[in-house]
């Protein structure tokens, strides 16, 4: 999906914001890396004491001397990068802790009308693949960036010191390499970007594979979801070689500067040693600065690559915690011991605001009435469970629970009050034990098995011998769909929310599975306010009321032998048993 690209300094600002929560960790890295970075200054020194100090005045006692500062600046130097290194891991593990944490936070909050239009491989690749590439922005910001500019700025005072007309020559190619810098993070970004896109696009089309396995099989659609897969990891292939064909022009030419300026030194450098303007102690201690000078300008460019396609990621990070979410789950006032009195007032709403689903909707459940909802395929029957959940909120009319709008309790009570089990019974991969963890967390087996055996689940889950311990697969693969509905259910008993929302399966479960399913219902809607989308005439009879759809109206309501009487369309409906 592709985004408006926003400025790459307007998002490493934010990152720079995000790294503050650990700002006491990232001042000692900085101190750190610029007492480890000082110590370069030691060695070239130690050269010059060498070459113009020791060496002439053969001072024997002076080589140990010089070679132990030499080695005591070496070693100080190499523990300091250790303790650094520690550090950072630390650094780094928290931030994506923080940053991954944040996003999930964000995910699990954010409205369905977000996940209608985002595709779950997408949402994959932000959390396994921008998280850490944005992190790496700040870690090697800090570790490779602020050390090597350090090291950059230190070698150049010292140059300067030393010999400033010289420091001057040598350091002619910088601003060609400073250009050459800023102009590759600008051509790369919007490259980097392109990557990032093609990288979840591919991810979304493997997702797709993975959990349409079933169909592709049975349609023997192999070799035509490999021509898209191929055609998506091609385009993955020529964004990534984009990067890589920038990167290697870039390179090789900021490499060649900065042995220009070597030379450069050596030349200017020779020809001052002759006109006596500089010893050659100075001059090697300036071959040597000089490296310390150019080397880490090298290291600036990966950083810079590493930073400008970390800095795409992290704009694809920051579009989702920018989202406006369900944020404050609290909000509004809570809604205690709920009698399930629902309404349902002249409610209009559609997915998309132009296209409405459901209009001028009128439907009125008592407390503890069981009401069964009856249409045709798509006519926006699930929409109102939907609605009365507020996963998404109608457009016009208004939807009252007990007489208050249910806008004016927190969502957080409001779906306390209601179990909704919905037509493909969704089950977690895990056990059967973690599904049903989910209607109430705190649930011992003793209450498990009850639900189970409520909603005649126990059988089946008693004969499996890994029991409450049984892994169910992905989505409940391992289980039959009668079974996942009844573990559902299940999960639905131990909630023990006074409002049940079912939406009765429609695919055929074999007579038994029916039955038991039907009992398990039977036994779950009492002293419950029940509303049951239903596609069986058993469960239709025995509601209080039915309502029949049409198009998103309510066509007619009242009870089976009223509507048979009354209503051509639900005469229709039943004779097909297409309830
Ligand atoms: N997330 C969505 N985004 C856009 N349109 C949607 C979405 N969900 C449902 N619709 C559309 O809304 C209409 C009503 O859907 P709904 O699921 O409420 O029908 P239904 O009566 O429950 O159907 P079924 O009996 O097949 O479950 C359909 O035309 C459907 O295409």
């Amino acid at each position: 999906m592709s985004e408006k690209p926003v400025s790459l300094s307007a998002t490493a600002r934010r990152l720079l914001v995000f790294a503050r929560a650990h700002w006491r960790m990232a001042a000692v890295q900085f101190v750190l890396a610029i007492i480890g970075t000082s110590l370069i200054i030691v060695f070239p020194g130690v050269v010059q004491w060498f070459v113009d100090d020791i060496i002439p005045n053969k001072d024997i006692p002076g080589i140990w001397r010089a070679g132990g500062l030499a080695v005591g600046a070496f070693f100080l130097r190499e523990f300091l990068f250790y303790v650094r290194t520690r550090l950072n891991s630390n650094f780094e593990q928290r931030m994506i802790f923080d940053l991954r944490g944040q996003l999930h936070r964000k995910i699990a909050r954010l409205p369905l009308s977000w996940f209608d239009r985002q595709s779950t491989g997408d949402i994959l690749t932000r959390m396994a693949d921008d998280v850490p590439a944005t992190q790496r922005v700040i870690l090697e910001g800090i570790e490779q960036g602020v050390t090597s500019i350090l090291q950059i700025l230190l070698s150049a005072v010292v140059m300067f010191y030393t010999n400033s007309t010289f420091a001057l020559i040598v350091m002619i190619p910088t601003p060609f390499i400073a250009a050459g810098g800023w102009l590759f993070a600008r051509w790369i970004a919007p490259r980097a970007r392109l990557a990032r896109e093609a990288s979840s696009h591919m991810n979304s089309m493997l997702h797709d594979t993975v959990t349409g396995i079933r169909q592709i099989k049975s349609y023997t659609a192999e070799d035509t979801k490999q021509e898209d897969f191929n055609q998506a990891s091609h385009g993955l292939r020529r964004a990534q070689q984009k990067l890589m064909t920038a990167w290697a022009v870039y390179s090789p030419l900021m490499g060649f500067f900065g042995s220009f300026g070597l030379v450069l030194l050596l030349g200017v450098g020779a020809y001052g040693a002759i006109q006596g303007n500089i010893t050659t102690g100075e001059l090697f201690k300036f071959i040597f600065l000089l490296g310390f000078f150019f080397e880490p300008i090298a290291r600036l460019h990966g950083v810079n690559q590493t930073i400008v396609t970390g800095l795409a990621s992290a704009e694809r990070v920051f579009k989702i915690l920018d989202q406006a979410g369900e944020e404050n789950l609290e909000e509004g006032r809570p809604l205690l011991k709920p009698q399930g009195a629902i309404e349902f007032r002249q409610v209009g709403f559609g997915y998309q605001a132009d296209k409405p689903v459901v209009h001028e909707l009128d439907l009125i459940v008592k407390p503890r009435q069981t009401v069964a909802i009856v249409g045709a395929t798509g006519s926006g029957k699930s929409t109102l469970f939907q609605l009365l959940t507020r996963f998404y909120d109608p457009q016009s009319g208004s939807i009252t629970l007990d007489g208050a709008s249910i806008t004016e309790y927190n969502r957080v009570s409001l779906r306390d009050a209601i179990a909704y089990v919905t037509q493909d019974a969704f089950l977690f991969a895990g056990t059967i034990r973690d599904n049903l963890r989910l209607g109430k967390h705190d649930a011992n087996d003793e209450e498990m098995w009850k639900a189970l055996n409520l909603a005649c689940a126990e059988d089946f889950v008693r004969r499996n011998p890994g029991g409450l311990d049984a892994q169910v697969g992905e989505r409940g693969v391992m289980l039959s769909g009668g079974e996942r509905q009844r573990i559902a259910m299940a999960r639905a008993f131990l909630k023990d929310a006074p409002i049940l929302l079912l939406d009765e399966a429609t695919s055929a479960v074999d007579t038994k599975s029916e039955q038991l399913i039907q009992q398990a219902l039977e036994t779950l809607r009492q002293d419950r306010t029940c509303l049951v989308i239903a596609h069986r005439l058993s469960t239709v009879v025995s509601a209080d009321v039915i309502y029949v759809m049409r198009q998103g109206q309510v066509l007619a309501h009242g009870s089976h032998e009223e509507l048979i009487a009354s209503c051509a369309y639900y005469r229709e409906l039943a004779s097909l048993a297409l309830l």
